[in-house]
């Protein structure tokens, strides 16, 4: 496998009783690019990235991270290996506030160890303060800053979909999963948020792979693009062959056309 890639998934499927929800599923991202996964509801687009990230095992195929084979690792462990999600329905811890919750993420990677947290050490409060200053920071780039203390299920909607990448970022991910960063937003919303992932790119150098349905954000921000259909792959290309391809269209018939 040539250095450069970083996720290599190599006919990966799973089966749920009699439905196949996702089969034969192949794709590879390379470091550093931004890759869009699409099809209409029901396509299996969750289901990969279950399947990515431990939540599901997969009963087909294999999948490889940064040269490691990573199928029926739990999620756990895949995340630091430097994997990290969002989800299509918002996962925050509610009743924490903004500022812990992106401290929870951060500790996935904190060097302390339970004895220094447990007697208070010294590394404790000093790992603690690092963990506090790095999470602000992370609330600064989201503009979130100004709600640290705001209990996070009082956050707007857009503002909550953005505390969610911000915490997936502070667990210091190489691999972003974005599933549907954009639903729910409105027009401006969505604008900011594609400067924002743009901008989160480069300034952490990530690789991103995101499920999305709103197609000006697909096709203004993605390179490639991989369109899933009935839990298989029906083309991948860039958005321009995507925008054109009329196995794509067809499958998008009756549907917001692409
Ligand atoms: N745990 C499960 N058990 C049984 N079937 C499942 C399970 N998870 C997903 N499926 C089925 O797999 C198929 C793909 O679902 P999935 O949620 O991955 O689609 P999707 O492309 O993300 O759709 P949407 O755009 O509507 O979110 C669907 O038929 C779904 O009902």
């Amino acid at each position: 496998m040539s250095s450069e890639v970083l996720l290599d998934v190599q006919s990966a499927g799973i089966q749920f009783g009699g439905l196949k929800a996702v089969s034969g599923f192949n794709l590879k991202i390379n470091k550093g690019e931004l890759v869009g996964l699409i099809g209409p509801n029901g396509a299996g687009k969750t289901t990969s990235f279950n399947l990515l990230t431990g939540v599901y095992v997969p009963t087909e195929g294999e999948i490889f991270f940064d040269g490691k084979k990573i199928n029926g690792l739990p999620p756990f462990k895949i995340t630091r290996l430097g994997m990290s999600r969002t989800f299509q329905n918002i996962r925050l811890f509610d009743e924490l506030s903004v500022l812990d919750n992106v401290k929870v993420a951060y500790h996935t990677h904190a060097k302390d160890s339970v004895m220094s947290s447990v007697f208070r050490m010294p590394s404790y409060f000093k790992s603690e303060h690092e963990m506090e200053t790095k999470a602000l920071e992370f609330l600064k780039i989201f503009e979130l800053d100004k709600y640290k203390d705001e209990t996070a299920k009082n956050l707007p909607y857009g503002k909550q979909r953005r505390l969610e990448i911000a915490r997936a970022l502070a667990a210091n991910p190489h691999l972003l999963l974005l599933d549907e960063p954009a639903a729910g937003m409105n027009p401006f919303e969505t604008k900011e948020l594609m400067d924002l992932i743009a901008f989160i790119r480069k300034q952490f150098g990530l690789t991103i792979l995101l499920i999305e349905h709103d197609m000006n954000l697909v096709m203004g921000i993605c390179e490639r693009i991989y369109v899933l259909d009935h839990g298989v792959l029906l083309a991948e290309g860039s958005p321009e062959e995507i925008r054109n391809n009329p196995k794509v269209i067809e499958a998008y018939l009756g549907e917001e056309v692409v």
